[in-house]
């Protein structure tokens, strides 16, 4: 009876580990290098262990390979992707070959009648649906309709200042939590200037609900998981990705703003507006209104505070830096204020905020799904054909970090986007080499919103605070593995000391 217990126990074992690895031979039986996959962990032992993040261990393995491969294949626990190594492989799959991967590999696991606030988001549309809504939504995101906004966003700026000198007074020994403070000043911005809602408690509630969404949404990260060990299941099952809870809470939200909308005697000229002239034009339904306005919130809410907490960090860090940027703001401000061209027209902060997002990206890698097979072509003259339905992963973490494209990738540089003509950061994205924003034809529908959102927070709080470090904070650079996100290990905090004196 023991020893045919033993039998049947190897039995079972054995045939987990059939399943667990027969595909691991995808790659290596189409001539392809890469990592020696784990059972169970696939090239990313990061992503079950939580010892380094998921990003990390691609960036290991990006360095491993990139002087002698233009690509690798890797297994996503059981999934196989081709991980690329060559920056200019990468600006193909975004610009130049775009027709051949314009999916999103990510759009594969939502089920659009079970998260119904997410039918028109971009990010997850694929083919003719993403080109619909795209070129829908669009016309909404100009700088025009930005500007429109300023004056709201420079409010919010500062009830936003007076909230910092409150909480320093409260917490001066322990310093304030960067993430925290600059997801309230999105939420209250993306409030205030896009729905037109000032409401205060309903700010600290789409704060708390966009912290259940991307935090600790555990039934989407256990399915994620699942289907990377499973590819199967995405075609038997999916689950929803918003919560119940959080889906009346911004249905309800989204439906107040459309009514402010309608009951407001001013005329405005933002993105609510555009929503509502297509509402007219194409008919929309109220469904697809609440839909693009949530993507302002899912797409646009974490991210942006990503990117503030985390210029504030290397900021803090980098005093001589952060002087250097108090004086441009200063320089260019009338009466404490800076107006919307000139914020626009600023050097130094424009350095400073896009090599924020290259130290620490929100968007650490992309996956992109073939669309119209494609034949990629490796340094040593081998050739991969893909074909519909498989995955490419572009390391965007480690092509951010590598020294032949940025000298000392880890130390905060900004002068680096500074070039007399400002043409680096172009330069810099026609070779693969900066995608904080992804490129191409889906390019990152928010950058306007996004970068003006950022500048206008950053230049507020350093012409009013000198930012330190606290304590808390480790002062390098490394990810935190405990997040799925973008997020500095043990997390930001931060001393803000008032300025009196504006030199
Ligand atoms: C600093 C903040 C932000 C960063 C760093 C960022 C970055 C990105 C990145 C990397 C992509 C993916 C591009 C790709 O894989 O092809 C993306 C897509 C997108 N972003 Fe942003 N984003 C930010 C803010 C925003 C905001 C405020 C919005 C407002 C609506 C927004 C809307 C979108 C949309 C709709 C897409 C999908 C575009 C498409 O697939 O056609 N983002 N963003």
């Amino acid at each position: 009876m023991v020893l045919f217990s033993y039998i049947l126990l190897t039995v079972i074992f054995f045939m987990i580990y059939l399943f667990l690895t027969w595909n691991f031979t995808y790659w290596s039986i189409r001539g392809i290098k890469g990592p020696k996959p784990l059972p169970l962990f696939g090239s990313f032992p990061g992503l079950v262990t939580n010892k380094q993040h998921f990003a990390d261990d691609i960036n290991n393995i990006y360095r491993k390979y990139k002087n002698c491969e233009s690509y690798v294949g890797v297994f996503l626990l059981r999934s196989p992707l081709l991980m690329l190594l060559e920056p200019q492989l990468v600006h193909d799959v975004f610009v130049t070959a775009f027709k051949h991967f314009s999916s999103n590999d990510v759009a594969k696991l939502i089920d659009k009648n079970k998260d119904p606030l997410l039918i028109c988001n971009p990010f997850l549309l694929s083919d003719q649906e993403w080109r619909e809504q795209r070129s829908l939504v669009s016309p909404g995101f100009t700088i025009a309709r930005m500007r429109s906004s300023y004056g709201t966003m420079q409010l919010v700026c500062k009830s936003w200042c007076e909230f910092l000198k409150h909480q320093m007074n409260i917490h001066s020994k322990d310093g304030l939590n960067g993430k925290d403070i600059a997801l309230h000043f999105t939420a209250e911005n993306i409030a205030r200037s896009v729905l037109g809602i000032s409401e205060i408690t309903l700010v600290d509630q789409i704060t708390k609900n966009m912290k259940m969404l991307s935090e600790n949404n555990n039934v989407f990260i256990l399915y994620t998981i699942m289907a990377g060990i499973l590819p199967k299941i995405i075609n038997i099952f999916k689950v929803k990705f918003i919560p119940s809870k959080c889906e009346d809470f911004f249905k309800k939200l989204i439906q107040e703003a459309l009514k402010i909308y309608l009951e407001s005697s001013t005329k405005r000229r933002d993105f609510m507006d555009h929503l509502m002239s297509l509402k007219k034009t194409h008919n929309l339904s109220e469904q697809n209104l609440i839909s693009h306005t949530m993507t302002f919130l899912i797409d646009g809410l974490d991210t942006s505070a990503t990117v503030i907490s985390h210029c504030l960090f290397l900021l803090g860090r980098y005093q001589t830096v952060q002087k250097r940027l108090r004086k441009e703001i200063v320089n260019n401000s009338i009466n404490g204020e800076i107006c919307f061209e000139t914020l626009n027209e600023l050097p130094y902060l424009n350095a400073c905020v896009y090599e924020s997002i290259r130290i620490l990206p929100p968007g650490l890698w992309s996956i992109k799904r073939c669309t119209v097979p494609y034949t990629f072509t490796n340094k040593n003259g081998g050739k991969v054909s893909l074909a519909i339905g498989d995955s490419v992963m572009i390391p965007i973490y480690a092509i951010h970090h590598d020294e032949n494209h940025y000298c000392n990738p880890d130390r905060f540089q900004p002068e680096r986007f500074l070039t007399e003509d400002g043409n680096n950061l172009k330069l810099l994205r026609n070779i693969g080499a900066f995608l904080g924003f992804g490129d191409g034809p889906r390019m990152c529908l928010g950058i306007n919103f996004a970068t003006i959102q950022t500048k206008v927070a950053i230049a507020s709080i350093i012409s009013q605070f000198s930012v330190t470090l606290n304590v808390k904070t480790k002062p390098f650079v490394k990810l935190d593995p405990k997040y799925f996100l973008t997020q500095q290990d043990g997390g930001v905090w931060l001393n803000f000391s008032e300025r009196r004196y504006i030199t």
